[in-house]
């Protein structure tokens, strides 16, 4: 089996306007070497405003950090007030979208069927989702949280044909951890991220479930990062806060180099 490459994406969440995405995607460049770049993927997640700056900045100085955005529609077109669709973003070039972040199910109310419709809308428009899954502080007190995430997988990915689920990417986000500084044990993240590559075998093959990178996410930083990484089914990290510091993200995928 081929090694899976890491990949570590940075979501800014609400955070930069389109002049400051300019500066932190410059000062990433900077702080990053080609050894960087070829150890993992690197990816950035900024708001809609800033995507064109950003990709204009990309191209132009043929930057090898590749970028996405936060949400799609499940539209393709019209009279959808504030959606943006993946026409769109295909268009600005995006190479991945967030479907299913814990945010936008608690925020937003999107359910499984919802994130099953924009898995679909990213893959029409070429797009590779990255698929958020995660269990809250109740479902993980209980010991559930296994069970949890297996349902929201099933329900993202029911009718996705095996070419295409190869391709996804899947980051497990236990909800208690996210922006909350405590960030799981690598063998939490290790149990989830293992069930996650189990279900995909039995939904597809072993080459689907060898072939899908699975990152972790929730309070990742510097430090953290290369004990997470080192587990055997945990292929990187989708990082929040610590993505906002050139330094720190620069850390996070330097780090991982280790996993
Ligand atoms: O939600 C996250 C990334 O999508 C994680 O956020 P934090 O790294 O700030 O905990």
């Amino acid at each position: 089996m081929t090694k899976r490459q890491p990949l570590i994406a940075g979501n800014w969440k609400m955070n930069n306007n389109h002049l400051e995405a300019i500066a932190l995607v410059q000062k990433l460049a900077f702080a990053l070497n080609d050894k960087d770049y070829e150890a993992a993927e690197v990816v950035v997640l900024p708001p809609f405003t800033d995507i064109r700056s950003v990709q204009t900045l990309v191209d132009g100085d043929k930057l090898r950090i590749r970028f996405g955005a936060q949400d799609i529609s499940a539209h393709d077109k019209g009279a959808y007030t504030g959606e943006v669709s993946g026409a769109m973003l295909a268009k600005l070039e995006c190479s991945y979208v967030l479907v299913g972040h814990s945010e936008r199910r608690e925020y937003h109310a999107e359910d499984d069927a919802l994130v099953n419709a924009k898995v679909k809308a990213a893959y029409k428009n070429d797009i590779v989702p990255l698929l958020c899954v995660g269990e809250g502080l109740e479902v993980r007190k209980a010991g559930n949280q296994v069970e949890h995430v297996l349902a929201q997988l099933d329900g993202a990915l029911k009718e996705v044909p095996a070419e295409q689920a190869e391709r996804i990417v899947i980051a497990y986000e236990p909800v208690w951890a996210i922006g909350t500084g405590e960030v799981a044990t690598p063998e939490d993240a290790q149990e989830v991220c293992a069930a996650i590559r189990g279900r995909l075998a039995e939904l597809y093959s072993s080459e689907v479930s060898g072939a899908v990178r699975v990152l972790y996410g929730g309070s990742v930083k510097g430090d953290n990062a290369p004990g997470i990484m080192a587990k055997e089914d945990v292929d990187g990290a989708l990082v929040g806060g610590a993505c906002l510091k050139a330094d720190e993200f620069a850390k996070v995928i330097r780090f991982g180099e280790n996993g």
